[in-house]
Protein backbone atom coordinates (compact mmCIF):
# COMPACT_ATOMS: atom_id res chain seq x y z
CA UNK A 1 0.00 0.00 0.00
CA UNK A 2 0.94 3.66 -0.78
CA UNK A 3 0.61 6.38 1.57
CA UNK A 4 1.04 10.08 0.93
CA UNK A 5 0.50 12.45 4.24
CA UNK A 6 1.01 16.03 3.49
CA UNK A 7 2.82 16.63 0.38
CA UNK A 8 3.95 19.85 -0.22
CA UNK A 9 6.62 21.19 -3.00
CA UNK A 10 7.70 24.43 -3.28
CA UNK A 11 10.48 25.40 -6.27
CA UNK A 12 13.48 27.30 -5.44
CA UNK A 13 11.52 29.64 -8.24
CA UNK A 14 8.61 29.64 -5.46
CA UNK A 15 6.20 27.74 -7.35
CA UNK A 16 4.15 25.88 -5.01
CA UNK A 17 3.73 22.79 -7.02
CA UNK A 18 1.87 20.73 -4.45
CA UNK A 19 -0.47 21.85 -1.36
CA UNK A 20 -0.86 19.70 1.26
CA UNK A 21 -2.00 16.24 -1.00
CA UNK A 22 -2.76 13.23 0.92
CA UNK A 23 -4.41 9.83 -0.16
CA UNK A 24 -3.72 6.24 0.28
CA UNK A 25 -3.70 3.78 -2.84
CA UNK A 26 -4.52 -0.09 -1.53
CA UNK A 27 -2.94 -3.12 -3.27
CA UNK A 28 -3.95 -3.76 -6.80
CA UNK A 29 -5.77 -0.14 -7.22
CA UNK A 30 -5.08 1.91 -10.19
CA UNK A 31 -5.40 5.69 -9.90
CA UNK A 32 -5.51 7.97 -12.76
CA UNK A 33 -4.41 11.19 -11.95
CA UNK A 34 -5.65 13.97 -13.91
CA UNK A 35 -5.33 17.56 -14.22
CA UNK A 36 -4.88 20.41 -16.66
CA UNK A 37 -0.97 21.49 -17.82
CA UNK A 38 0.76 22.69 -14.61
CA UNK A 39 -1.12 21.12 -12.13
CA UNK A 40 1.19 19.16 -10.15
CA UNK A 41 1.08 15.66 -11.64
CA UNK A 42 4.41 15.01 -12.82
CA UNK A 43 5.73 16.76 -9.58
CA UNK A 44 3.76 14.26 -7.60
CA UNK A 45 5.00 11.60 -9.21
CA UNK A 46 8.14 12.36 -9.06
CA UNK A 47 8.05 13.33 -5.21
CA UNK A 48 7.14 9.96 -4.89
CA UNK A 49 10.21 8.55 -6.02
CA UNK A 50 12.37 11.32 -4.87
CA UNK A 51 13.63 12.56 -8.19
CA UNK A 52 12.10 16.06 -6.80
CA UNK A 53 12.82 16.34 -3.19
CA UNK A 54 9.41 17.65 -1.11
CA UNK A 55 9.33 20.39 0.70
CA UNK A 56 7.09 18.44 3.46
CA UNK A 57 4.97 15.64 4.26
CA UNK A 58 5.49 11.84 4.00
CA UNK A 59 5.57 9.13 1.36
CA UNK A 60 5.06 5.42 3.02
CA UNK A 61 5.61 2.40 0.59
CA UNK A 62 4.89 -0.66 2.76
CA UNK A 63 7.12 -0.56 5.52
CA UNK A 64 9.66 2.57 3.90
CA UNK A 65 8.81 6.62 4.34
CA UNK A 66 10.97 7.61 1.79
CA UNK A 67 11.88 11.18 2.05
CA UNK A 68 13.34 10.30 5.34
CA UNK A 69 15.94 7.97 3.73
CA UNK A 70 19.27 8.77 2.56
CA UNK A 71 20.99 7.57 -0.18
CA UNK A 72 21.87 4.39 -0.07
CA UNK A 73 18.83 3.29 1.52
CA UNK A 74 17.20 5.48 -1.03
CA UNK A 75 18.88 3.64 -4.00
CA UNK A 76 17.52 -0.01 -2.62
CA UNK A 77 13.93 1.59 -2.00
CA UNK A 78 13.62 2.89 -5.84
CA UNK A 79 14.06 -0.84 -7.09
CA UNK A 80 11.04 -0.97 -5.47
CA UNK A 81 9.07 1.49 -7.82
CA UNK A 82 8.66 0.60 -11.34
CA UNK A 83 8.44 3.84 -13.45
CA UNK A 84 7.12 3.33 -16.93
CA UNK A 85 7.62 6.57 -19.28
CA UNK A 86 5.92 8.27 -22.14
CA UNK A 87 8.92 7.90 -25.06
CA UNK A 88 9.82 4.11 -23.00
CA UNK A 89 13.32 5.15 -22.20
CA UNK A 90 14.61 2.17 -23.69
CA UNK A 91 18.39 1.42 -24.93
CA UNK A 92 17.58 1.41 -28.41
CA UNK A 93 20.43 -1.15 -30.18
CA UNK A 94 19.95 -3.33 -27.41
CA UNK A 95 17.64 -6.37 -27.57
CA UNK A 96 14.10 -6.79 -26.39
CA UNK A 97 15.39 -9.27 -23.89
CA UNK A 98 18.60 -7.04 -22.87
CA UNK A 99 16.05 -4.21 -22.09
CA UNK A 100 14.08 -6.27 -20.10
CA UNK A 101 17.01 -7.70 -17.57
CA UNK A 102 18.41 -3.69 -17.34
CA UNK A 103 15.25 -3.83 -15.03
CA UNK A 104 17.04 -5.85 -12.79
CA UNK A 105 20.03 -3.35 -13.03
CA UNK A 106 19.45 -2.14 -9.65
CA UNK A 107 20.00 -5.61 -8.32
CA UNK A 108 22.64 -6.68 -10.01
CA UNK A 109 26.11 -5.86 -9.34
CA UNK A 110 27.73 -3.28 -11.81
CA UNK A 111 30.10 -5.49 -13.63
CA UNK A 112 27.87 -8.28 -14.14
CA UNK A 113 25.35 -6.33 -15.50
CA UNK A 114 28.02 -4.27 -17.61
CA UNK A 115 28.80 -7.82 -18.62
CA UNK A 116 25.78 -8.84 -19.46
CA UNK A 117 26.26 -11.93 -16.98
CA UNK A 118 22.74 -12.23 -15.27
CA UNK A 119 21.92 -14.94 -12.95
CA UNK A 120 19.55 -17.76 -14.53
CA UNK A 121 16.44 -17.09 -12.69
CA UNK A 122 16.79 -13.34 -13.92
CA UNK A 123 16.81 -14.53 -17.72
CA UNK A 124 13.49 -16.79 -17.32
CA UNK A 125 12.04 -14.21 -14.99
CA UNK A 126 12.03 -12.37 -18.02
CA UNK A 127 10.97 -14.49 -20.31
CA UNK A 128 8.09 -15.52 -18.61
CA UNK A 129 7.75 -11.10 -18.44
CA UNK A 130 8.30 -11.24 -22.36
CA UNK A 131 5.74 -13.85 -22.41
CA UNK A 132 2.91 -12.14 -20.22
CA UNK A 133 2.93 -8.67 -22.52
CA UNK A 134 2.87 -10.89 -25.39
CA UNK A 135 6.27 -10.35 -26.92
CA UNK A 136 7.95 -13.77 -26.83
CA UNK A 137 9.02 -14.28 -30.10
CA UNK A 138 10.52 -10.67 -30.30
CA UNK A 139 12.84 -11.48 -27.74
CA UNK A 140 16.06 -11.27 -29.60
CA UNK A 141 14.94 -8.07 -31.57
CA UNK A 142 16.18 -5.17 -31.24
CA UNK A 143 14.28 -2.30 -29.37
CA UNK A 144 14.73 0.25 -32.32
CA UNK A 145 12.75 -2.36 -34.81
CA UNK A 146 9.72 -2.57 -32.80
CA UNK A 147 6.45 -0.93 -33.10
CA UNK A 148 5.42 2.20 -30.50
CA UNK A 149 3.37 -0.06 -28.90
CA UNK A 150 5.45 -3.28 -28.49
CA UNK A 151 8.21 -0.68 -26.82
CA UNK A 152 5.94 0.22 -24.48
CA UNK A 153 5.30 -3.27 -23.51
CA UNK A 154 9.16 -3.88 -23.22
CA UNK A 155 9.18 -1.07 -21.21
CA UNK A 156 6.13 -2.50 -18.65
CA UNK A 157 8.36 -5.56 -18.47
CA UNK A 158 10.82 -3.84 -17.77
CA UNK A 159 9.28 -2.27 -15.17
CA UNK A 160 8.20 -5.75 -14.03
CA UNK A 161 11.72 -7.25 -13.89
CA UNK A 162 12.25 -5.00 -10.51
CA UNK A 163 9.79 -6.84 -8.63
CA UNK A 164 8.00 -3.71 -7.65
CA UNK A 165 5.69 -2.42 -5.28
CA UNK A 166 4.46 0.47 -6.86
CA UNK A 167 3.97 1.06 -9.71
CA UNK A 168 4.06 4.89 -11.40
CA UNK A 169 3.51 5.44 -14.78
CA UNK A 170 4.01 8.90 -16.84
CA UNK A 171 1.38 9.38 -19.93
CA UNK A 172 2.17 5.68 -21.07
CA UNK A 173 -0.16 6.78 -24.36
CA UNK A 174 1.07 9.73 -25.09
CA UNK A 175 2.60 8.68 -28.20
CA UNK A 176 0.11 6.09 -29.28
CA UNK A 177 -2.82 5.81 -31.44
CA UNK A 178 -6.21 5.36 -29.68
CA UNK A 179 -6.18 1.38 -30.44
CA UNK A 180 -3.24 1.11 -29.17
CA UNK A 181 -3.61 2.89 -26.49
CA UNK A 182 -6.63 0.93 -25.18
CA UNK A 183 -4.85 -2.23 -25.51
CA UNK A 184 -1.75 -0.55 -23.46
CA UNK A 185 -3.89 0.72 -20.57
CA UNK A 186 -5.82 -3.24 -20.43
CA UNK A 187 -2.58 -4.64 -20.10
CA UNK A 188 -1.97 -2.59 -17.55
CA UNK A 189 -4.39 -2.54 -15.53
CA UNK A 190 -4.26 -6.47 -16.25
CA UNK A 191 -1.33 -6.71 -14.64
CA UNK A 192 -2.09 -4.79 -11.70
CA UNK A 193 -4.51 -6.25 -10.48
CA UNK A 194 -2.62 -10.13 -11.31
CA UNK A 195 0.06 -8.45 -8.89
CA UNK A 196 -2.00 -6.75 -6.44
CA UNK A 197 0.46 -3.99 -7.50
CA UNK A 198 -0.65 -0.35 -6.44
CA UNK A 199 -0.48 1.91 -9.48
CA UNK A 200 -0.45 5.64 -10.19
CA UNK A 201 -0.91 7.01 -14.05
CA UNK A 202 -0.39 10.53 -14.95
CA UNK A 203 -2.96 10.39 -18.00
CA UNK A 204 -3.95 13.57 -20.32
CA UNK A 205 -6.14 11.62 -22.06
CA UNK A 206 -9.58 11.81 -19.67
CA UNK A 207 -11.96 9.58 -21.41
CA UNK A 208 -9.18 6.54 -21.49
CA UNK A 209 -8.55 7.43 -17.60
CA UNK A 210 -12.41 6.77 -17.08
CA UNK A 211 -12.43 3.96 -18.99
CA UNK A 212 -9.53 2.49 -17.37
CA UNK A 213 -8.84 3.09 -13.36
CA UNK A 214 -10.52 2.14 -10.80
CA UNK A 215 -10.14 5.51 -9.24
CA UNK A 216 -9.62 8.90 -10.30
CA UNK A 217 -7.58 11.88 -8.52
CA UNK A 218 -7.99 15.35 -10.03
CA UNK A 219 -5.24 17.91 -9.09
CA UNK A 220 -5.80 21.32 -9.53
CA UNK A 221 -2.60 24.18 -8.83
CA UNK A 222 -1.50 21.48 -6.48
CA UNK A 223 -4.24 20.73 -4.21
CA UNK A 224 -6.64 17.54 -5.05
CA UNK A 225 -10.40 18.69 -5.74
CA UNK A 226 -11.39 15.56 -6.85
CA UNK A 227 -10.70 11.86 -5.08
CA UNK A 228 -13.09 9.10 -6.32
CA UNK A 229 -14.51 6.35 -9.09
CA UNK A 230 -14.26 7.53 -12.84
CA UNK A 231 -18.52 7.33 -12.59
CA UNK A 232 -17.81 10.92 -10.29
CA UNK A 233 -16.07 12.58 -13.53
CA UNK A 234 -19.07 14.84 -13.91
CA UNK A 235 -19.57 17.69 -16.16
CA UNK A 236 -19.29 19.85 -13.43
CA UNK A 237 -16.31 18.20 -11.57
CA UNK A 238 -14.36 18.50 -14.68
CA UNK A 239 -15.00 21.79 -15.46
CA UNK A 240 -13.88 22.59 -11.79
CA UNK A 241 -10.65 20.17 -12.60
CA UNK A 242 -9.63 21.71 -15.80
CA UNK A 243 -11.96 25.33 -15.70
CA UNK A 244 -14.83 26.35 -18.65
CA UNK A 245 -12.62 27.03 -21.47
CA UNK A 246 -9.81 24.06 -21.41
CA UNK A 247 -13.05 21.40 -20.47
CA UNK A 248 -15.04 22.02 -23.30
CA UNK A 249 -11.84 22.52 -25.69
CA UNK A 250 -10.80 18.86 -24.58
CA UNK A 251 -13.95 17.62 -25.09
CA UNK A 252 -14.76 18.68 -28.24
CA UNK A 253 -11.09 17.35 -29.43
CA UNK A 254 -12.30 13.75 -27.65
CA UNK A 255 -15.28 13.81 -29.89
CA UNK A 256 -13.54 14.74 -32.89
CA UNK A 257 -11.07 12.06 -32.26
CA UNK A 258 -13.50 9.59 -31.47
CA UNK A 259 -15.59 10.13 -35.29
CA UNK A 260 -12.09 10.18 -37.01
CA UNK A 261 -11.19 6.85 -35.70
CA UNK A 262 -15.29 5.79 -36.68
CA UNK A 263 -14.59 6.97 -39.94
CA UNK A 264 -10.93 5.28 -40.38
CA UNK A 265 -12.68 1.69 -39.15
CA UNK A 266 -15.07 2.75 -41.53
CA UNK A 267 -13.28 2.82 -44.73
CA UNK A 268 -10.88 0.37 -43.72
CA UNK A 269 -14.00 -2.11 -43.59
CA UNK A 270 -15.19 -0.81 -47.15
CA UNK A 271 -12.06 -1.77 -48.71
CA UNK A 272 -11.80 -5.34 -46.75
CA UNK A 273 -15.33 -5.81 -48.45
CA UNK A 274 -14.41 -4.10 -51.55
CA UNK A 275 -11.51 -7.28 -51.65
N1 LIG B 1 11.94 22.32 -11.94
C1 LIG B 1 11.01 23.23 -11.70
N2 LIG B 1 11.35 24.44 -11.21
C2 LIG B 1 10.41 25.37 -10.92
N3 LIG B 1 9.09 25.19 -11.10
C3 LIG B 1 8.69 24.00 -11.59
C4 LIG B 1 9.62 22.97 -11.93
N4 LIG B 1 8.93 21.90 -12.40
C5 LIG B 1 7.63 22.27 -12.36
N5 LIG B 1 7.48 23.52 -11.90
C6 LIG B 1 6.22 24.25 -11.69
O1 LIG B 1 5.40 23.48 -10.81
C7 LIG B 1 4.05 23.50 -11.26
C8 LIG B 1 3.58 22.07 -11.52
O2 LIG B 1 4.29 21.55 -12.63
P1 LIG B 1 4.16 20.01 -13.10
O3 LIG B 1 5.13 19.81 -14.22
O4 LIG B 1 4.27 19.14 -11.94
O5 LIG B 1 2.66 20.00 -13.66
P2 LIG B 1 1.93 18.91 -14.57
O6 LIG B 1 0.55 18.79 -14.05
O7 LIG B 1 2.74 17.67 -14.64
O8 LIG B 1 1.91 19.63 -15.99
P3 LIG B 1 1.97 18.95 -17.47
O9 LIG B 1 0.70 18.19 -17.61
O10 LIG B 1 2.03 20.13 -18.38
O11 LIG B 1 3.19 18.09 -17.52
C9 LIG B 1 4.00 24.40 -12.47
O12 LIG B 1 3.64 25.69 -12.03
C10 LIG B 1 5.43 24.39 -12.99
O13 LIG B 1 5.74 25.59 -13.63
Amino acid sequence: MLRIEGLTKTYKTGDRALSDVSFEVPQGQVVGLIGPSGAGKSTLIRCINRLVEPTSGNVLLNDMNLPMMRTAELRRARRRIGMIFQEYALVERLTVMENVLSGRLGYVGFWRSFMRRYPAADIANAFRLLDRVGLLQHADKRADALSGGQRQRVGIARALAQDPELLLIDEPTASLDPKTSRQIMRLIVEICRERGLPAIINIHDVVLAQQFSDRIIGLQAGRVVFDGPPSGLTEGVLTQIYGEEDWTAMRNGAAEDAEAEAEDKAQAEKMLRAL
